[in-house]
Formats: C-alpha cells, structure tokens, sequence
C-alpha cells in the first residue's frame, strides 16, 4: 500500500516493497543511515535494540515514503519527524487534506492545526468559501488532492458523486470517510462502502463520524474521547490511528469496512439497550399513578366528601416509585432463577435458552440503574414529609386535641420496633442498592475479579432484594387483613408490589435447598469449568467476565493474554469453541501458535459451515509431513515446512475469495499462494473450534485427529492481512487484534478436559 504524497508514483513505488523490509532487517540500513545523519543513525539503532519500535518505524517510513524518497539522493533530516527520539532534527509537519469547508470539515480541521499538521482544503468554491482555521489553505479538489496522502472526506455522502471525477489523483490515497446519514438503512450499503465502490484504488477508512463537530471545537477534554474506526487496510487504519491519537482522542478498531454499517448508526440510536427497560417503567408507573388515584382520592371524594387531591404531588409518587422500583429489582433476579430451572430441566448448561430470556438478561443493568433511580427519588420524598404542611397540620393538631381533652397515649413498645425495623431494613436495602448500582459500572466492574462481581451481584443483590421486600411487608404489618384497606374491593398498592419480589425469594430459597444446589452445582462443574475459572481469577487483574453472557449461555468472555488452552489427554470430545455472530467471508486470516509433540495427522483450526464441515480447516498431515489448507471443498498443502516438536509455532493462514488464493505463513515465513476456492464465500452459521476436528458441522470427532498439547494467540480477520501485520503478529509486536477472533476479548465454551493456563514456560 502506498501512502505516501503524490507526484512521483514511481518512486515511491519502489519503496513499497523494501519498506517493511527496511523494518525488520536494519542491519544494512543502519550503514546506509549512517554515511547520511547521525540522528537518523541512532534512532535506527535504537529501532533495532527496542524492538517494538519496529513496528513505528514501519510506520513513519510508510507515512514520509515520499521524503525518504528524496533522501536517497540528499540528507534531510526532516524526514525523521515522526522518530520518537528527542534527538532527531525540527518535525516537519504532516500535509493532510480535507475536502469541504462545512461546519465538520472546519472543526476537524481546526483540532487538525492545533496539534500541529498542516491543512489543505478541497473545495468547490476556492476562492469565496467562508471563514477558515488560521493556517490552512484553499485549493481546488484536484489540487489538494494531489498535495496530501490522507485526505478526509467532510461532505455529505449524497454529492459523494463528483469523486469519481477525481479517481486518478485519490489513487493509492488513505480516503477518511465521516458521513452519517439522517435515517437507517436510507441506502442500500453503508456510506464508506459506497465510497469505496465509487474509488477502489483508494483505502478507505471510516472514522469520526461519532464524534460532533461542538465536540471537536471543544477540545478532547469535554469530547467523547473515543474514536471508532474501520476499513480494509491496516496501513490506512493506523495511519488513522496515529492522527486520532495525536489529537487526543483513543481508537478503537472495529474491524473491516464492513463494520462501517455498525458505525453509521451508532450516531442514530437513542440508548438502545434503555429502550425495554424505560418502557418496562413507563409501563409501571402510569397505571399503578391511576389505580392510586381512583383508590384514594377519588374514593375519598365520593365516599367520604373529601377533597385531597394534594396527595397529586408527594404521597401518590411517593407511594408508586418505591412500588416500581421493587417490582423492577425484582425483575432483574427473575430471569437468572427461571435460567436456573432451565438448566435444572435440560441438565446441562449448555442448551442456548429463549431469545426472550436473553434479551431480558441483557437489560438486567438498566433494569437495575433505574430502580435505582427510582429508590432514590423515594428516599427523597421521604425525607421531607416531616416539614409538608399536612403533616405539620396532622401532628399539632393531635397535640393540641391531647391537650384540649387532657389525653395522653401510651408508649407502645411494639409500634417502636416496627417502625425502627421499617425504617432500618429501608436503609439497608437502599444501602446496598447503591453499592450495586456502583460496581455495576463499568470503571468499577472492571477492577473487580470475577468472584468479586459474581458476590456483589448475586449475594448481595439477594440481600438487597430481600431488605427492600422486607422493608414493604413491614410498611404493610398490620394493615394486610384489616377489610378497610381493601376500597372497593381493591388491594393496596404495596400488596401488588410484593407479589414478584416474593415470588422471586421463594424460587430462590428453593434453589438452596441442598439437594436442587448440589445437582445445580453438578450441572456447572462440567469438567474444565472450575479449573479455568481458578486459573482465570488469578489473573483476576485482567479477567473480566460478560455476566450477560456467562448467565445466558455459559460461554466465557475473556481476555486470554498471556494465556494458552492446554489439551492434556487424546480424547475425542476435548474442545473449544471459539463464538462468532458472523456467517458471511469474502476474505480471512488465521493465526494461532501451537506446541505439541503428536507424532500423528492433527487438526489445528476447525471452521464448519452447515453446507461443509470443512469450511476453512488447518491440518497437520504427518504421512506426507505437509500442512492443507481446506477451503470448502478444495485444500492446497503445504510440503517442507519445518514442524518440529516440542516448540511453539506461529501459523498464519490469507484467503481471498476473489483471487481464490490462500498462503500460509509458517513462523513468519511466506509459502508460496495456491489457487483454492474462487469467487464463492464461506457463508452460513459458523461452528469454529480448536481441538478437534469437524466431520460435520459441530461434531463427527475423530480421537486420531484430535489436538493434544498447547495453543495460543488464536486470532481471526475478516481480510487479508499484509505481510506486515503477519510479521509483528510472529514477533508478537503491537499488532492489530483480530476483528472476528480477538484473543484479548475471546468468547468461548470448553468442552471436556481443557485447560487455560499462564503461557510463560521458562523462566526468566
Ligand atoms: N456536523 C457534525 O457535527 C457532523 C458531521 N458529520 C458528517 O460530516 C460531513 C459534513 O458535515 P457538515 O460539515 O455538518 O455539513 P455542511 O453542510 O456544513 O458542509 C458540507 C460541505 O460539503 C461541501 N459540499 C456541499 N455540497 C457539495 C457538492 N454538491 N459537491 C461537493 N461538495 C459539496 C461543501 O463544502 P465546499 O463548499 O467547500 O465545497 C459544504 O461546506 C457529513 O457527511 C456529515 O454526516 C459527522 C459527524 C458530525
Ligand atoms: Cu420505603
């Protein structure tokens, strides 16, 4: 990929190629930098000695592609301005390229100044577009076009049409797209899509389109800090990056341009995960408003003549928001007792339960947060019903009638205790409520281990919940079997309040009972289970758990760092599965690292599809000592690689749909490509596992094919990934996670005797 300014495609062309070349083997290109520029000469050397600047170097060389260029026939020790050393000579500043002058092409283009690029603007109109940032120039489209590598696209996507026009100067150009649309699905594919259909000689990248254009004015301290971006080259994506970051912003990744959909509505969608929950409320709170008001006051009109329709503004809120609240915790412990008894009836917790009950496990913390919400909104109401005027009113005129009529009451003990017990299991409830409403954000989940959570969110919520229950049947003590509470033959609001919480106590408390806990305990102790779960909690520092997704289908969401599943027996159930929502590849890349000493054929990545179990298949042939790679129907093999035993093995696998080709990358080193399955895609619901090897698609194991050792670093694209990337991935040097399979945010079940374990096997 070329990404490098314009104008002399011929040269720059020739420095594609050694570019990475120039990265990774520095020893002929320190004496070269050396009869040119000391600072240049020492940054290589550093280069050399912290590996990991490799992969900035690569970087810096790629982005000033053009300069160097230039140096091989004359010093400029400019062109070592993206060098991190403090030695190097002034940074001369990056030329980037926006086109249209509107309110986002402005802003960005002022963050852009700011931290130090230099700005050219494409514009339709040169010479009378508005005010522009201090320091940035006007040009023509053509013209800025051809004076920068990295060119952003601040236009709406509807007059995306003219681009075409200027196909030849964005050749080889990294095109940034930020268009948002006005409605979903307005159009057919994604706006960065599009654009890369309409110039496929650029590198398209889709980013800041979450980003507004009042954030970027405001500067990165009041912006949404965070940067999503996607698209098909890595080069382009981290040249993206390193501009993002330099303004301040942090980067996720999410992948190829086909996320940019995702990305596209994301500025559309109102709090999609608040929708069920704020409607579950909404749907609480008006009727329960209405059956008070008839129940009370308008009863108390028609019965009894009294006009009290003060208790509009306090009492009847104060009675429905704690009504709610409770119903609405309850509702968060419900769905994971009826998942319990699920798995009680099916055995296993393995079964995927309704679609129901996991969209309603996924809103459990919104569920959660606005009971909370509401509980506070109770606890304030309460607080000031010592100073209302009613109350006030109530008491001095008791006092005053006492006096009046020479009255005293008595002390009654029992009525102390049940208004101390009222008032405490109260606080307590709400006490806790609080602290799982904290530990439920994310900053605070993520510091806790995965035992830490599961006993906040489980035990304590419990107790919570039964605090809260509690607090409403004391409210209620005396009054459940008095007839005149029940006004026209109606319960009491608080009564139906009880009735979920109870319900969810009561299955709860059966849950306990030691023989339903010992047979719930059996069903989730499968085998490896509580060996991962101990190993993973050690490193509890970086383990964190999707309770959304452990609940629902018992899968582990985990970061594996570090990491490595051990197969220590040849069985032929010992597996992984590794989970992905996606069904549909044009391209893909696969790499993992395994150890093993297996001195027989073995299978090492397993994908079935339903239409072919063997979808995409790495396996070891140890007759003909050569690695296939099965692709559908076809396979290429792979002779004369050097697999020996007893050593870790980095195996990277590239597969394109269009040109049908697939290469395999054994420990960093290129096989030749090999023609395999051309033009058709690896489509259908994915089965992806390690371990063993599919016969069809997510069974049919074979024990003489199965995996017996180590693997490691298992990582998943959906492109092609360049011979750099594939590099830094062996040398295990700052590269791009996987955008199907991320090691570091791996989903997974383990079936049978597999173990997670530290990788570390020597000692330093
Ligand atoms: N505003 C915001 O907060 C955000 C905007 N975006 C995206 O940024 C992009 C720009 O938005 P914004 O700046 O608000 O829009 P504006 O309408 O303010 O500006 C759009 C610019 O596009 C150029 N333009 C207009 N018509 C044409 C045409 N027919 N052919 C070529 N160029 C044209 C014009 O520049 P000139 O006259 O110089 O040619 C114009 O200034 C959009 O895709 C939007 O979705 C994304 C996130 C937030
Ligand atoms: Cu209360």
């Amino acid at each position: 990929m070329d990404l490098s300014a314009a104008g002399k495609p011929t040269e720059r062309q020739a420095h594609v190629g050694p570019r990475c070349h120039f990265g990774l083997s520095p020893a002929g290109q320190v004496t070269w930098a050396k009869t040119r520029s000391t600072a240049l000469t020492q940054y290589l050397v550093e280069c050399f000695v912290h590996r990991r600047y490799l992969h900035s170097l690569c970087q810096s060389v790629a982005l000033s592609a053009d300069r160097l260029s230039s140096m091989s026939t004359e010093v400029k020790p400019e062109s070592v301005s993206l060098c991190p050393l403090g030695t190097a000579a002034a940074p001369e500043q990056e030329l980037l390229c926006i086109f249209g002058t509107g309110d986002f092409g402005r802003s960005l283009g002022q963050r852009l100044l700011q931290s130090g690029y230099r700005l050219v603007y494409g514009s339709r109109r040169p010479h009378s577009c508005g005010p522009l940032p201090q320091g940035a120039q006007v040009m023509s489209h053509v013209a800025a076009a051809q004076s920068a590598s990295v060119i952003l696209l601040c236009i709406h996507r509807e007059h995306y049409g003219f681009l075409d026009k200027l196909a030849p100067q964005l050749e080889g150009k990294v095109l940034v797209d930020v268009s948002n649309n006005l409605k979903m699905n307005l159009y057919p594919e994604a706006n960065a899509e599009y654009l890369q259909r309409l110039i496929p000689g650029a590198h398209v990248v889709k980013a800041f389109n979450t980003l507004s254009a009042w954030a970027l004015q405001n500067g990165p301290s009041d912006a949404n800090r965070q940067v999503y971006l996607c698209g098909n080259s890595a080069e382009a994506k981290q040249a993206v990056t390193e501009m993002a970051t330099k303004l301040g912003f942090s980067v996720l990744d999410r992948g190829s341009l086909s996320a940019a959909r995702e990305l596209e509505d994301f500025p559309l969608q109102l709090f999609p995960e608040w929708r069920l929950p704020l409607r579950l409320a909404v749907g609480f709170i008006v009727p329960l408003y209405l059956y008070l008001l008839i129940r009370d006051i308008v009863y108390s009109y028609v019965n009894q003549g009294k006009d009290i329709s003060f208790r509009l503004m306090v009492s009847l809120p104060n009675t429905v928001f704690p009504i709610v609240s409770l119903i609405m915790l309850a509702l968060c412990y419900l769905p994971g007792v009826i998942a319990a008894f699920f798995q009680l009836y099916r055995g296993t917790k393995y079964k995927r339960f309704p679609d129901w009950l996991d969209r309603w496990m996924l809103c459990r913390k919104q569920l959660g947060l606005l009971a909370l919400g509401l509980a506070s909104l109770h606890v304030l109401y309460s607080f000031i019903i010592p100073i209302r005027y009613y109350v006030r009113f109530r008491i001095s005129k008791n006092t005053i009638s006492q006096i009046k009529e020479n009255r005293t009451s008595e002390f009654e003990t029992t009525v102390a205790w049940w208004s101390d017990s009222f008032y405490a299991m109260g606080m307590l409830g709400y006490g806790l409520f609080v602290v799982l409403g904290i530990t439920s954000l994310p900053s605070v989940s993520n510091a806790l281990s995965w035992k830490e959570f599961s006993f906040i969110q489980s035990k304590l919520g419990y107790l919570t919940l039964f605090f809260c229950t509690f607090h409403t049947y004391l409210y209620g003590w005396n009054k459940f079997l008095r007839p005149d509470y029940y006004k026209w033959y109606t319960p009491p609001a608080y009564m139906l309040s009880l009735v979920v919480p109870s319900v969810v106590l009561v299955l709860k408390l059966l849950l306990l009972l030691p023989c339903v806990d010992r047979r719930l305990t059996r069903i989730h102790e499968v085998t490896a289970a509580a060996a991962d779960a101990d190993s993973m909690c050690r490193k509890s520092s970086r383990y964190t758990v999707d309770n959304k997704k452990t609940f629902s289908s018992l899968s582990l969401f985990s970061d594996l760092s570090g990491s490595m599943f051990t197969f220590p027996l040849q069985t032929n159930r010992a597996h992984v599965r590794l989970n992905t929502s996606r069904d549909d590849f044009g391209a893909l890349t696969v790499c993992h690292r395994s150890f093993t000493d297996l001195k027989r054929d073995h299978i090492l990545f397993s994908l079935a599809i339903p239409s072919n179990a063997n979808g995409f298949l790495i396996f070891w042939d140890d007759t003909n000592k050569e690695m296939e790679i099965h692709i559908k129907e076809k396979k290429a093999e792979y002779y004369g690689l050097d697999y020996k035993p007893n050593m870790w093995h980095s195996v990277c696998t590239t597969w394109n749909s269009e040109s049908g080709l697939v290469q395999l990358w054994f420990d960093g080193k290129p096989s030749i490509r090999k023609l395999v399955t051309v033009g058709s895609h690896i489509s259908g619901r994915m089965i992806i596992m390690i371990g063993q090897e599919q016969d069809s698609h997510g069974g049919g194991f074979d024990i003489k094919q199965s995996f017996v050792g180590m693997m490691s670093d298992v990582h998943m694209w959906d492109y092609v990934l360049s011979p750099c990337e594939i590099q830094r991935y062996t040398d295990d040097i700052n590269y791009t996670p996987g955008n199907v399979l991320n090691w570091r945010a791996l989903e997974f079940q383990i079936f049978d005797n597999v173990v997670i374990e530290d990788k570390l096997m020597t000692c330093h």
